[in-house]
């Protein structure tokens, strides 16, 4: 295969980043062209505008929660796109430095946000009152601190292993996250078109709007998924921005569109919804198939509509 046919993967960049990572792990012995992009919203963008096939931005964290900037990008565009698979990353930071700096000298740190707050005991107790520098990821603080040293606005980088080695920084001290256990999840974004197939073990991303003012309406969303069998793995709300308390909710569901009980679920969702936006079914990362309970297998759906296909035409 030429180079020109290879698939273009963007990420949030640069090198190093734990993005990055997952786009490895994601393609694993796969050759695929790679061009990182500064931010989530231009990752997203190449991908809109045709530079890349597919986008690779982090989606959500063990410790600090949703992405804030990849839900409401997703989300809220005019031209949508689609998740087409998932990564889940450990995440394990090191405190790098210019080589031959000391603890002692350390001041300001930079990092991600989200890298900030997964470290942020570690950094009260190790160097208490350092302020936070944010930056636009690891990998990019890290990269700053190696090309501009003392004129880079901070004295350490809170980064991966990885990065710090890639930068020709030093670890100054190693495992500096507050939880060891701390995993990042990352989604594969591409142009609508590309339904993945289902494997028996995937994930549907949606975001709805509930109607104003109506009590119940939150329940009434959720029962949609209750008396189906399907099970929420992930529901946050975000302010949708044009008045105080209106939110929208971003979820993800144990399932493919193409199983009876989630398209059934996704009808009733476009019921009781004014406005519902499908974002994608796609494989899960861990390959774990979700229990489907008694009478909501595909069989069951099907059964059940020939019945009352059979009752509509007469055969009672
Ligand atoms: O900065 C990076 O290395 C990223 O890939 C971004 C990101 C994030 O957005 O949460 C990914 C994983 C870590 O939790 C910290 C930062």
């Amino acid at each position: 295969m030429s180079e020109q046919q290879l698939a273009r993967y963007t990420y949030l960049g640069p090198e190093g980043t734990f993005t990055e990572a997952a786009l490895r792990a994601f393609v694993g012995s796969e050759h695929v062209r790679t061009d990182p992009s500064t931010d989530v919203v231009s990752a997203l963008d190449a991908v809109r505008g045709g530079r890349a096939d597919f986008a690779v931005v982090p989606m959500e964290n063990s410790v600090e929660g949703g992405v804030n900037v990849t839900l409401d990008t997703l989300a809220s565009s005019a031209e949508p796109l689609v998740i087409v698979g998932e990564v889940v990353v450990p995440v394990a930071f090191v405190l790098a430095v210019v080589p031959g700096t000391a603890l002692s000298q350390v001041r300001r740190v930079s990092t991600h946000p989200h890298a900030w707050a997964q470290c942020r005991g570690w950094v009260g107790r190790e160097l208490d009152g350092a302020v936070h520098v944010p930056a636009t990821s690891t990998a990019a603080a890290a990269a700053i601190l190696a090309d501009r040293g003392r004129e880079a606005g901070f004295d350490a980088a809170l980064c991966s292993a990885l990065s710090a080695e890639r930068y020709g920084l030093e670890a100054l001290a190693e495992g500096v996250a507050d939880n060891p256990h701390a995993v990042t999840r990352f989604v594969v974004v591409s142009r609508p078109g590309t339904l993945p197939e289902p494997t028996g073990a995937d994930k549907t991303t949606l975001m709805a709007h509930l109607p104003d003012n109506e009590a119940g309406a939150l329940l009434d969303m959720l029962e949609q998924f209750a008396v189906r069998g399907v099970n929420l793995s992930r529901i946050e709300s975000r302010p949708i921005g044009d008045s105080l308390g209106r939110y929208s909710f971003s979820m993800d569901l144990e399932g493919h569109v193409a199983e009876e009980r989630v398209a059934a679920a996704l009808i009733g969702l476009h019921r009781v919804c004014p406005l519902v936006r499908f974002m994608g079914s796609y494989p899960r990362w861990d390959r774990v198939a979700p229990h489907v309970a008694p009478g909501t297998h595909d069989a069951d759906f099907v059964a059940a509509r020939t019945w009352v296909e059979r009752i509509r035409t007469g055969q009672v």
